[in-house]
C-alpha cells in the first residue's frame, strides 16, 4: 500500500472521479444540474476578469472611444443573439461545445480541432490574467516584474487541483469582494482632482482627433469578435448542466439570463469603459500596475482576488481542452488535474511574450477561427438537420457509433476558416490597403462564419453521395442501440461494466473487447487497445436483451 500523501495524489491526478473532472468527456446525467444562478455564478468570473479593462484600453488606444462605443454595442447584440442559441443547444442535448461538435459533422476525432481552437484561447487569456497580477505585485512590493509574472503563475498550481466545485464556490463568495474594490477605485479616481482631470476625455478619447469611421468601427469589431464567439462556447460548457424540468418560460428566461448576464451586457458597457477610464486616469495600460497606483494595497487585493477567480476558470477550461485532445489522439488519460498543472506552467512561460501588447492581434485571429467552427456547426444543426432535414441520425458523442473523422464538418470548417484568415492576412500582407480591403479584412471573421454555413450542406450532399448509406453513413459507423430493460437499474440507468459507475441510458455502447458488456461513453472514449472494435464488420454482436451478469469483463 502506497503512503496516504501518493494516494491522495493518485487519486485526484487520475481519470474518471467525478468530483474533479467533471464530465469533460461524457454527457452530463440528468441528476447532476444546476439552477440557473447556479450556472450563471461561475460564469461571473469571466465577467470581472482584468483583460476586459485592458481590451477596453487597447480598443480605445487604437481606434478611439467613439468607435469603440458603437462596436461595444454591437458585442451585446451579437452575444445575446449567438449566447441563447448555443446555450439552449447545450441545456437540451448535455453536450460541451466540443461534445456536440462529434456529431455535428466533425467526428470523433476530427473535433479535436475544436479543442485546440478552444484550447489556445485559454492559454492566451490564462497567460494575459497572470501577467496583470504579477505586474500587480511586482508593483506591490517592488520586486522585478518578470520575478511577480512567475509567482504568480506557479501560485495557481496549487489552486487548481480541485475541480469545478471550489471554483464555483470561489467564484459566488468573492464577487461582493469584487464590486467593492471597482466601486472604492471609482471613488477614489473621482476624488482626486488629478486623476479626475486626467480621466474627464474618457468616453471621448481618439488617439489622433479622428472621430467615428466604418474603418475604425469595424476594426472593433473584428476584435470584439473574438470575445463574442468565445463566452457563448464557454457559456455551453455550463448551461449543459441546465435543470431539464423547467417549464418553457422559465428555461427561455433562464436561459437568456445565462447569455445576457454573467459576461455580456455589464461587462460590455460598463466594465469595459472602466478600463478605458482607469487607464486615462493613470496612464498605465496594465490594469495590474494601474489599480496598485491607485489604491495601493486595496488596489493589489482586489486584483488578486479578480484575477484568481478568472484563472481558476480559465485552468478549468484549459485543462477540458488539454484532456479531450490527448484522451481522443493518444488516449493519454492522466485527469483533469494533471492539464490544470501543464496550463500552469505553459501559460508562465507565455507570460514572457507580452501578452498585453498584442490583444487586439491574438482577439482577431481567434475570432476567425471560432466563427468557422460556429459555422459549421450552425450549418449542420440548422441547415443539415433543420432545414434540408437529411438523415444524418441523432447529435452522437460515443466514439462507438461515430465515424473517426467526418469529412464534412472538417471541410467546412476549414474552408471558413481559410477564407477568414485570407481575408485577415493577405490584404495586409499584399498591401492593399483601404477602401474595400480594409472593411473585408474587419468582417473576416463574419464571412468566414457564412462561408462555413453555406459550404457545410454543400459538403454533406456531396460526401452523401460517395458513401454507400447517404449521410447517415458519413456521420455513423454503426447505428445506436437501444438498452434493453433488463441491463437497466431501478433508476433508469446502466452500470458501466468497466468503471462500475451508473450512467444514463445514452450516455452507454456495447463493447465486443470486453464480452458485449456496456460500458460508458467515457471508458469507451480511454480505452487504448480495442482499436474500435465494435465498428469491425468482422464483429458479430450477439442479440439483446444481455444482462450484465451474462457479461465477464476480459
Ligand atoms: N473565460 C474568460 N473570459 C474572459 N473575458 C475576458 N477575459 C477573460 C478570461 O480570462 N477568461
Amino acid at each position: 500500500m502506497g503512503s496516504p500523501g501518493i494516494s491522495v495524489l493518485r487519486r485526484i491526478f487520475s481519470s474518471g472521479n467525478a468530483a474533479t473532472d467533471d464530465y469533460a468527456n461524457r454527457k452530463v446525467p440528468r441528476h447532476r444540474s444546476w439552477g440557473y444562478w447556479g450556472i450563471m455564478l461561475p460564469l461571473t468570473g469571466g465577467g470581472t476578469a482584468g483583460a476586459w479593462l485592458a481590451i477596453g484600453s487597447s480598443l480605445a488606444s487604437q481606434y478611439g472611444m467613439p468607435n469603440t462605443i458603437v462596436g461595444l454595442v454591437y458585442a451585446v447584440i451579437a452575444q445575446t443573439v449567438l449566447g441563447y442559441v448555443l446555450v439552449r443547444a447545450s441545456a437540451g442535448t448535455r453536450l460541451s461545445s466540443d461534445l456536440a461538435s462529434r456529431g455535428l459533422g466533425m467526428g470523433f476525432l476530427g473535433s479535436t480541432v475544436t479543442a485546440v481552437v478552444f484550447g489556445t484561447n485559454w492559454f492566451f487569456y490564462w497567460a494575459l490574467e497572470s501577467q496583470i497580477l504579477g505586474s500587480g505585485l511586482a508593483a506591490f512590493v517592488h520586486i522585478p516584474e518578470q520575478v511577480g509574472w512567475v509567482i504568480t503563475g506557479l501560485l495557481f498550481i496549487p489552486l487548481t487541483l480541485y475541480g469545478m466545485v471550489f471554483v464555483t464556490r470561489f467564484q459566488n463568495w468573492t464577487i461582493p469582494v469584487f464590486v467593492i474594490w471597482l466601486v472604492w477605485n471609482l471613488v477614489v479616481i473621482f476624488q482626486d482632482p488629478v486623476s479626475r482631470e486626467r480621466g474627464r476625455d474618457f468616453l471621448t478619447y481618439t488617439p489622433n482627433g479622428g472621430g467615428l469611421s466604418v474603418a475604425g468601427i469595424f476594426g472593433v469589431i473584428a476584435t470584439v469578435n473574438g470575445v463574442v464567439a468565445l463566452v457563448p462556447l464557454l457559456s455551453m460548457e455550463f448551461a449543459r448542466f441546465a435543470r431539464p424540468t423547467d417549464s418553457p418560460r422559465r428555461r427561455f428566461w433562464g436561459l437568456l439570463g445565462v447569455a445576457v448576464l454573467p459576461q455580456n451586457l455589464l461587462t460590455w458597457l460598463i466594465y469595459l469603459p472602466v478600463g478605458v477610464l482607469v487607464w486615462r486616469a493613470t496612464g498605465q495600460t496594465n490594469p495590474g500596475t494601474a489599480f496598485v497606483a491607485l489604491t495601493g494595497w486595496v488596489g493589489f487585493i482586489g486584483l488578486f482576488v479578480t484575477q484568481i477567480r478568472i484563472n481558476l476558470q480559465n485552468t478549468y477550461a484549459s485543462s477540458l481542452a488539454l484532456s479531450t485532445l490527448f484522451a481522443r489522439f493518444l488516449r493519454f488519460t492522466p485527469g483533469r488535474a494533471f492539464w490544470s498543472t501543464v496550463t500552469c506552467v505553459v501559460g508562465t512561460a507565455l507570460i514572457f511574450v507580452h501578452m498585453l501588447d498584442v490583444i487586439n492581434e491574438v482577439l482577431t485571429f481567434e475570432a476567425v477561427m471560432l466563427f468557422a467552427w460556429i459555422g459549421t456547426l450552425f450549418g449542420d444543426y440548422a441547415v443539415v438537420r433543420g432545414w434540408l432535414r437529411m438523415d444524418v441520425g441523432e447529435i452522437e458523442h460515443r466514439r462507438a457509433y461515430l465515424r473517426r473523422f467526418n469529412p464534412i464538418g472538417l471541410s467546412s470548417f476549414a474552408t471558413g476558416a481559410c477564407v477568414g484568415l485570407a481575408l485577415t492576412y493577405v490584404p495586409a500582407a499584399t498591401h492593399l490597403s483601404g477602401g474595400v480591403w480594409t472593411v473585408l479584412s474587419s468582417l473576416a471573421s463574419f464571412l468566414g462564419f457564412a462561408v462555413a454555413l453555406v459550404t457545410h450542406p454543400f459538403y454533406a450532399r456531396l460526401y452523401a453521395r460517395r458513401s454507400a448509406t447517404g449521410g447517415h453513413g458519413r456521420y455513423l459507423a454503426r447505428s445506436p442501440e437501444e438498452v434493453p430493460a433488463e441491463v437497466r437499474t431501478a433508476a433508469g440507468q446502466v452500470s458501466c461494466a468497466a468503471c462500475e459507475v451508473e450512467v444514463e441510458v445514452d450516455d452507454v455502447a456495447r463493447c465486443p473487447v470486453r464480452s458485449f458488456s456496456w460500458i460508458c461513453s467515457e471508458c469507451c472514449s480511454a480505452d487504448r487497445t480495442c482499436r474500435t472494435a465494435c465498428q469491425s464488420s468482422t464483429v458479430t454482436f450477439p442479440a439483446l436483451p444481455l444482462r450484465p451478469s451474462d457479461a465477464v469483463g476480459p
